[in-house]
């Protein structure tokens, strides 16, 4: 897969009179991982949703993409809420997208589901249905879902924030592999995950909202939670959220 570069220019959106952001830019770098944090209620989901096609922006908003083509069509997108189908098992809910492209899943696709359901730590619960299954778990099934789809972008909302500790390094470091060649967008609340496994962070302030200058932090991700340079830009990235 080529990977795409995707630019979102002049971002403009109002709900109910107020104005969320004007002439937002973000640019997400082909093959790369953009990490988005920001106090809550900023417009960081709503960002999300204008590139996945859910939220109509104003104008003179402007997506492009490094081929010019459409996105449409190319972006596997992970919401806040696992948005699990609560009557298909965790196997079916991972193959949910063959289903809607009405394409039956074939040995390969359904070993690749049952491994991805392995590396999130799910291995022999493929045949329960999400109610059986924690907050936490749920979200697992609804990131092997999103790794399942080979997408160029990857939009990616809180994807770990239901994670204890533990789990949500593991999966930091799963998920830095699997996703690594594609273009993600991934909102955070969590500085240190941004840090891990984030190539470009931007942190979005203000209302109207703005988006701050990317850091870069050195090194290639995963980073280990114990790097000292991890540790000082930290620092500078609470800095910026208290700004
Ligand atoms: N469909 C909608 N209709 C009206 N207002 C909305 C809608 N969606 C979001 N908003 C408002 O827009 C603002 C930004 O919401 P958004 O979900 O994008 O923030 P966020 O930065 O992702 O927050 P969080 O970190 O809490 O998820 C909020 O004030 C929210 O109430």
């Amino acid at each position: 897969m080529t990977p795409l570069s995707v630019t979102i220019e002049g971002a403009r959106l109002t709900y109910g009179g107020v104005l969320l952001f004007s002439g937002l830019t973000l640019d997400l770098p082909a093959g790369r991982t953009t990490c988005l944090l920001g106090p809550s209620g900023v417009g960081k989901t709503t960002l999300l949703r204008i590139l996945a096609g859910l939220a109509e922006p104003e104008s003179p908003t402007m997506v492009r993409t490094g081929d010019g083509a459409p996105l449409a069509g190319r972006i596997a997108y992970m919401a806040q809420q696992d948005l699990l189908l609560p009557w298909m098992t965790v196997l079916e809910n991972v193959l949910l997208g063959d289903r809607l492209r009405r394409s039956r899943p074939d040995a390969a696709r359904v070993d690749r589901a049952r491994v991805l359901l392995s590396d999130v730590g799910l291995s022999g619960r493929e045949h329960e249905r999400p109610a059986a299954l924690s907050g936490g778990q749920r979200q697992r099934v609804a990131l092997a879902r999103t790794l399942m789809e080979d997408k160029p972008l990857v939009l990616m909302d809180e994807p770990f924030s239901a994670l204890d500790a533990l789990t949500r390094l593991r999966l930091q470091e799963t998920a830095a592999g699997m996703l690594a060649g594609r273009t993600v967008l991934m909102v955070t609340h969590d500085p240190l995950e941004a840090l891990r496994i984030g190539d470009r962070l931007h942190v979005m302030t203000g209302r109207p909202a703005a988006m701050g200058p990317a850091l870069e932090p050195a090194g290639s991700v995963p980073r280990r939670v114990d790097d000292p340079g991890l540790l000082a830009l930290q620092a500078e990235l609470l800095r910026r959220l208290a700004e």
